[in-house]
């Protein structure tokens, strides 16, 4: 369950990643026109602080010099000549939804016909083919924005006007602006800020050649540099839990969690066909008509009915008012004991409330064992995570994505519950450790399990729960399915582990009333979660 698309975490993000554009810099040529522009626009002075926007102006150093293959647009001249200033802007989205329209384009239903679909097929922007279509701007609708003042400056002679010309129109450059006209007018594809949630990205994603606007996260939050695919991640032989090796297998497991916070699990007892036929519904589900899987598409954050199966897109908290969108779509529903929530589940296919109805009862008793082994491991009394935990379910799929770099299947965050488990085919899941990504690289037939937050503040700060995120690809969709067990209302550091000696770190509070809504709050970053209910030392 994340909590996703917050300010205050990205700045989190930006230390991360600074630290690492940093090292990556010293290596990295040719230079691309694209790192000039965004080098100058770091520089302070730049940022207009009264509309939140990023100004770039240009640079007189010719593209070309730096990176030899750029290729100028048809139809532009190389010639020196003053031009009103263009420039390209981060216009966050509430600025996008105050422009007014000045004319219309074509806007086609994201759901609409292929032949529709295929119309909204925008070339590579360095290509002769692209500039053509920019042209015609079969896609786009041309905006005033009140926020956005005009260029009131000609352009240096010695700007490469051709450097602008490289964007088609609608389109963010990878630094995630877009192309402003001297007079303060854009032009934007129409149809993502148009998207409901109904539209899931699984319904017309795999139609797209460019990622749309809405869809590109800010630099900060990308994927920057390679990120390595581990299998070290510590992987625990749960088959060992029940004979004489149990001891050495709590050890492991706490070692985990106190290190990665994550590890896989093997021979967990799970029936190979049971996960296989569990990932097979999930899969169909998702490959359903749109009209079939609307039903279930309703508004996450006004959905008064936790229990029931909830299908959203992207971050489901904000929907409506989020500024980018990650690149996912979800069924997430309770898979309590009781069962009374089945109902609601989907009905198609056909044995989705079969097969996930009999696949929550194997993984509350896997949940069972690892919460045990957890409770055996920091002495806490046996039987303390015996009471009845709510479970639910996140089915989550993510389509494949034109330009991964671009975009985040689920942004950086920590879980809000005890431990999740997951299960994962495609590669995509990635943690945080020592400050760097790694990729979780899967093994057939064994879930991914990490701890909440919860777990460090019942451990009184001794387990970690640590950040995570998913990245998209190119070539395959990824189908996952976490299974997601939740505390009991009241969360502190067990009393067994607190004394003279080792003081609470945190305060008892209500996991449903106090935490979760500041953990869907915009204030939520990784562990900042927690913040309010730490004790200072
Ligand atoms: O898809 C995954 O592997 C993880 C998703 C996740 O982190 C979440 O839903 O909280
Ligand atoms: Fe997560």
């Amino acid at each position: 369950m994340s909590s996703s698309g917050d300010n205050d975490r990205h700045q989190q993000n930006l230390r991360v990643s600074q630290t690492k554009l940093a090292k990556k810099k010293k290596s990295r040529r040719p230079i691309d026109p694209e790192d000039i522009a965004g080098s100058i626009s770091s520089a302070p002075e730049r940022i207009s602080h009264d509309t939140h926007l990023f100004a770039v102006p240009f640079g007189t150093a010719d593209p070309r010099q730096y990176y030899p293959n750029y290729r100028r647009p048809l139809g532009t001249s190389s010639t020196s000549q003053p031009l009103l200033a263009r420039r390209y802007e981060d216009l966050p989205l509430q600025v996008i939804r105050r422009a007014r329209p000045l004319s219309a384009g074509s806007i086609p239903s994201p759901t609409g016909t292929s032949s529709q679909l295929s119309a909204m097929r925008l070339g590579d922007s360095n290509s002769e083919q692209s500039d053509t279509m920019a042209d015609t701007l079969p896609l786009t609708q041309h905006f005033v924005h009140p926020d956005v003042r005009p260029s009131s400056t000609s352009t240096p002679s010695a700007t490469p006007h051709y450097m602008m010309s490289a964007l088609a129109p609608g389109q963010k450059d990878r630094l995630g602006r877009v192309m402003i006209e001297p007079d303060g007018s854009s032009r934007f594809l129409s149809f993502p800020d148009s998207l409901t949630m109904a539209d899931l990205l699984s319904n017309w994603s795999s139609t797209l050649e460019t990622v749309p606007p809405s869809y590109c996260i800010p630099v900060h939050e990308r994927q920057l540099d390679q990120v390595e695919i581990v299998d070290n991640i510590p992987v625990i032989d749960l088959g060992k839990a029940n004979g004489e090796e149990r001891s050495v297998v709590v050890k492991e497991l706490l070692k985990a969690f106190e290190e990665y916070g994550f590890f896989q699990i093997i021979n967990h007892g799970v029936p190979v066909d049971l996960m296989d036929e569990a990932m097979k519904v999930g899969k169909e589900f998702f490959s359903l008509p749109a009209e079939e899987k609307a039903e279930y598409a309703k508004d996450a954050a006004n959905d008064t009915n936790r229990g029931a199966a909830t299908l959203y897109s992207s971050s489901a908290k904000h929907y409506g008012s989020e500024e980018y969108r990650y690149w996912r779509d979800v069924l997430e529903h309770s898979c309590n004991l009781n069962g009374k929530d089945k109902i609601s589940w989907p009905s198609n296919p056909p044995r989705y409330r079969e097969v996930i109805g009999a696949y929550g009862e194997e993984l509350r008793r896997v949940s069972k064992v690892i919460l045990g082994m957890v409770a055996e491991g920091l002495g806490l009394e046996a039987g303390f995570f015996d009471k009845e935990l709510g479970q639910r379910m996140l089915v989550n799929h993510y389509p494949a994505c034109p330009d991964p770099s671009l975009t985040l299947g689920v942004g950086g965050h920590c879980d809000p519950n005890l431990i999740t488990i997951i299960q994962q085919e495609v590669y995509g899941l990635q943690i945080l450790k020592d400050d760097e990504w790694i990729g979780v690289q899967p093994i057939r037939n064994a879930f991914v399990v990490n701890s909440g937050l919860p777990i460090t503040v019942i451990s009184n700060g001794k387990l970690a729960s640590v950040a995570h995120r998913v990245v998209t690809n190119t070539t395959q969709s990824r189908t996952s399915i976490g299974t997601f067990i939740c505390p009991h209302d009241i969360v502190e550091p067990a009393k067994s582990l607190v004394g003279p000696e080792n003081p609470p770190q945190f305060k008892s509070f209500n996991w449903r009333i106090d935490f979760m809504p500041h953990y869907l709050s915009k204030k939520s970053v990784y562990h900042a979660s927690l913040e309010p209910f730490k004790i200072d030392a």
